[in-house]
C-alpha cells in the first residue's frame, strides 16, 4: 500500500527536487506537461504503476514503449523522468532510493499544477517492475474510437468507476493528436455520412482544413481547440459545443449516462477538480508493487536492473 510522505525520512526533499527538474523542463518546452501526463496514464494501465513504460528495448525483448499504442508518447516525458532520476540520485542519502515509478507520480501531479490544475498530495512507495513487453501492452489501453461501454469496462477492470473515468478524460484538455487518429470523424464516418453527425460541423470544417486526407503523418493538432495549454473544465464545455476530438470525448456528452456528469463539471471547476483528484489518486494505485519480489528500484529508468 503507498501513501504520503513515504520518503519522509529516505529522502526528505524528493518532492522538491522532482518539481525543481519538472518547473526548469517545462520552461523549456511545454509538452513536458502533456507528455508526462499521457505516460503516467499508459504506465498504469498495462502492468500498474510501475514504470515499465519507461523500459527501453533491448536485442532480446520488445519493451512496452515500442508497440503501436505507445509510439506516439512524447519524448519529453520520458526525459523529465530520466532527469528527475539524475536529480534525485545526485543527492547522496537519495541514491538509488527512490523508484521511477514514484518519479514518474510526482513529475505528472508538478505538470498538472503548472498548467493550471489542481494541486494535490502524490501517494509514494512504489517499487519499479521487473519486466516490460510489447506483448503486454495489447488490449490495454482504450483506443479513440470507443463507446461508452467499452470504456467504462475498461476502467472499471482497473477499479476506476464512470466518474473517474470522465474527470480523467479531461486529460485531453492539453497536448496533441495526430491527424490519423480521428481522420474517420471527418471523412468516412459511415457509407452515408463523411463526417460524424455529433461533430460541431464548424468544427469539423476547422479539423479538415488542419488535417487534409493524406496529411503528413506527422501533424499533430491541440486537441483542446480553446485553451490547449491550460488544464482546465474548458474540455467539457467544449464536449457540451460538439468540439471533443474522439469518439471516445465526445460520446461522454452524446451518451445520456454521461452527459449529466459532462453538464455538471462543465459548470463548476472544483467540482471537476476534486472528482479528478480523486479519480488521479486512484489511477496511482493501479497495481503497485510494494513488496521485494514484485519489483524493485531501479538505477537507469530506461533498463531493467
Ligand atoms: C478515455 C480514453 C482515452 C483514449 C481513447 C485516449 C486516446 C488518446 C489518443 C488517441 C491521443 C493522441 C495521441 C497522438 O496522436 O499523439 C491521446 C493523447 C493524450 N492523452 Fe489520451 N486517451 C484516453 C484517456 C486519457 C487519460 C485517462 C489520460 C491521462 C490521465 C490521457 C492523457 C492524454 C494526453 C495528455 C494526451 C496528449 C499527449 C501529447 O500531447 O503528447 N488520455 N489520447
Ligand atoms: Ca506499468
Amino acid at each position: 500500500q503507498i501513501r504520503q510522505n513515504y520518503y519522509a525520512n529516505i529522502c526528505p526533499n524528493v518532492e522538491g527536487i522532482v518539481r525543481g527538474v519538472v518547473q526548469k523542463k517545462f520552461g523549456e518546452t511545454f509538452v513536458t506537461a502533456p507528455a508526462t501526463l499521457r505516460l503516467f496514464f499508459h504506465d498504469c494501465f498495462v502492468e500498474g504503476c510501475d514504470a515499465s513504460v519507461i523500459v527501453a528495448s533491448t536485442g532480446s525483448n520488445t519493451a512496452e514503449k515500442d508497440h503501436p499504442d505507445n509510439l506516439s508518447l512524447a519524448g519529453d516525458g520520458f526525459d523529465t523522468v530520466i532527469k528527475a532520476k539524475a536529480a534525485v540520485d545526485a543527492v547522496p542519502q537519495c541514491r538509488n532510493k527512490v523508484s521511477c515509478a514514484d518519479i514518474l507520480a510526482m513529475a505528472t501531479r508538478d505538470v498538472i499544477a503548472l498548467t493550471g490544475g489542481p494541486s494535490y498530495a502524490v501517494e509514494l512507495g512504489r517499487l519499479d517492475g521487473l519486466r516490460s513487453t510489447a506483448a503486454s501492452v495489447n488490449g490495454k489501453l482504450p483506443q479513440p474510437t470507443f463507446n461508452l461501454n467499452q470504456l467504462t469496462s475498461m476502467f472499471a477492470s482497473h477499479g476506476l468507476s464512470r466518474a473517474d473515468m470522465i474527470a480523467l478524460s479531461a486529460a485531453h484538455s492539453l497536448g496533441f493528436s495526430h491527424c490519423g487518429k480521428f481522420s474517420n470523424r471527418i471523412y468516412s464516418f459511415s457509407p452515408q455520412r463523411t463526417v460524424d453527425p455529433t461533430l460541431n460541423q464548424t468544427y469539423a470544417a476547422q479539423l479538415q482544413g488542419m488535417c487534409p486526407r493524406n496529411v503528413d503523418p506527422q501533424i499533430a493538432i491541440n486537441m483542446d481547440p480553446v485553451t490547449p495549454r491550460t488544464f482546465d473544465n474548458v474540455y467539457f464545455k467544449n464536449l457540451q459545443q460538439g468540439m471533443g476530438l474522439f469518439t471516445s470525448d465526445q460520446v461522454l456528452y452524446s451518451d445520456p449516462r454521461s452527459r449529466p456528469t459532462v453538464d455538471a463539471w462543465a459548470r463548476s471547476s472544483r467540482g471537476f477538480q476534486r472528482a479528478f483528484v480523486t479519480a488521479m489518486t486512484k489511477l496511482g494505485r493501479v497495481g503497485v508493487k510494494t513488496t521485494g519480489s514484485q519489483g524493485n528500484i531501479r538505477t537507469d529508468c530506461g533498463v531493467l536492473n
